[in-house]
């Protein structure tokens, strides 16, 4: 066997945790002003006062989670009468779902499940804080999951005015936007109260991707494993997509794809293979989060037999039994989350022919369709 080969006990990955995506980085580069302006928002609650609240926002992949979790961590070691709640809107992605993450995180029970309403579990969250006599703050990550019918708004808008109809109700929000092309807005009534801090994280520049990607390189690999010119090529498609996410499960996949080979070294090849399934990485996450009926619904439309309005409904109709309006609902839902091109700029779509479209490579949606 030659000495380039791996034995079959053998590993290139010297620490191979530091590649999974939930892990929090040691070394978090290049936010510091953002670190520094999150935990001014945040300073107030260390002296009983109610936080600033806060609109976080920027492209997939810039950090802007692993910001939260390290501010949270670090704070939560100093400050105990505040708790802190991160709550993931693309797995808890209705109005219910928010508050009963926000209860479980306070009282360490879940909510009944049935026959108790969004209002009833919001009532019981302010309650124990005030008799608890802690600060609450809550970061809403990846908010845009929320955004349709109406439950980013009154998960907001319960939250943000609290105090008003609770005395001695201290709750600060930090949202968390990311940017994918989509605009939101939220309500007028909710934007007259939210006043937030706003942080931009902006894309990382090709620099700091390398000093990045070189730093899990170290810590990820034993020494010599990854040429450089194969880093170089890693940064190169990670700055293509501006997803650092995406540079960092092309390092796992490479390493997998050197290893299943035996080979000692990662070549260029390896990352290339790799990129293929990267790639989708975002579109697959994101597709996860739908419900049958959009999956239902993008699938057939990804399959194009029927791009016309009508006959999709019709198909649609055929397996879901649902009916016209909430095709409707569904369709602009797609839209407004940018899998699919529906023009309603016309006078409303009941009895007019209008061609729907995926706005990806339909091959690629239905490849994470059957994930
Ligand atoms: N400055 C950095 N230094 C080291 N690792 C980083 C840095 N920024 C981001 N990462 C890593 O990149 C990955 C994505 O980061 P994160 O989840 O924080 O992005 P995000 O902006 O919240 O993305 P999304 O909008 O898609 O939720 C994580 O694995 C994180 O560890």
């Amino acid at each position: 066997m030659s000495k380039d080969m791996l034995m079959w006990d053998e590993t290139i990955f010297r620490n191979p945790e530091i590649l999974e995506l939930d892990h929090v980085p040691e070394y978090f580069a290049h936010r510091d002003s953002q670190l520094q302006s999150l935990k001014f928002t945040l300073r107030p609650a260390a002296r009983g006062m109610r936080p600033l609240n806060c609109l976080i926002s920027g492209p997939p992949g810039t950090g802007k989670t692993t910001a939260i979790k390290k501010v949270f961590a670090e704070l939560q070691e100093h400050v105990k009468n505040v708790v802190f709640v991160k709550v993931n809107c693309q797995i808890d992605s209705t109005r219910f779902a928010v508050m009963a993450k926000i209860y479980e995180n306070l009282l360490k029970v879940s909510p009944p499940s049935s026959g108790v309403s969004f209002g009833k579990v919001f009532q019981k969250v302010v309650n124990h804080l005030i008799a608890s006599d802690k600060i609450l703050v809550v970061a809403l990550d990846d908010i845009n999951y929320l955004f349709h019918e109406g439950h980013a708004d009154e998960v907001m808008y319960s939250l943000l005015r609290a105090h008003e109809q609770y005395t001695g109700a201290r709750i600060g929000v930090i949202a968390i936007v990311s940017d994918t092309g989509a605009m939101y807005k939220f309500d007028p009534r909710v934007g007259s109260v939210f006043l937030p801090e706003e942080i931009a994280f902006p894309r990382y520049e090709y620099g700091e991707l390398q000093d990045i990607i070189n730093n899990r390189v170290y810590h990820a690999f034993f020494p010599h494993v990854v040429p450089s010119e194969v880093q170089e090529k890693i940064v190169e498609y990670t700055d293509l997509t501006g997803d650092l996410r995406i540079g960092i499960d092309l390092l796992k996949r490479a390493g997998l794809n050197a290893e299943r080979k035996a080979s000692r070294t990662v070549s260029i090849e390896d990352v290339e293979k790799a990129y293929e399934a990267s790639r989708l990485l975002h579109l697959c996450r994101s597709i996860v989060s739908l419900n049958e009926h959009e999956k239902t619904l993008l699938r057939l439309i990804a399959q194009g037999k029927d791009p016309q309005t009508g006959e999709l409904y019709k198909e649609f109709h055929e397996i879901t039994q649902l009916g016209y309006t909430r095709f409707y609902e569904l369709v602009q839902k797609l839209n407004a989350l940018q899998y699919i091109d529906a023009d309603f700029s016309g006078k409303g779509m009941r009895g007019r022919t209008r061609i729907i479209k995926t706005r990806y490579n339909p091959a690629d949606i239905l490849h994470c369709l059957e994930k």
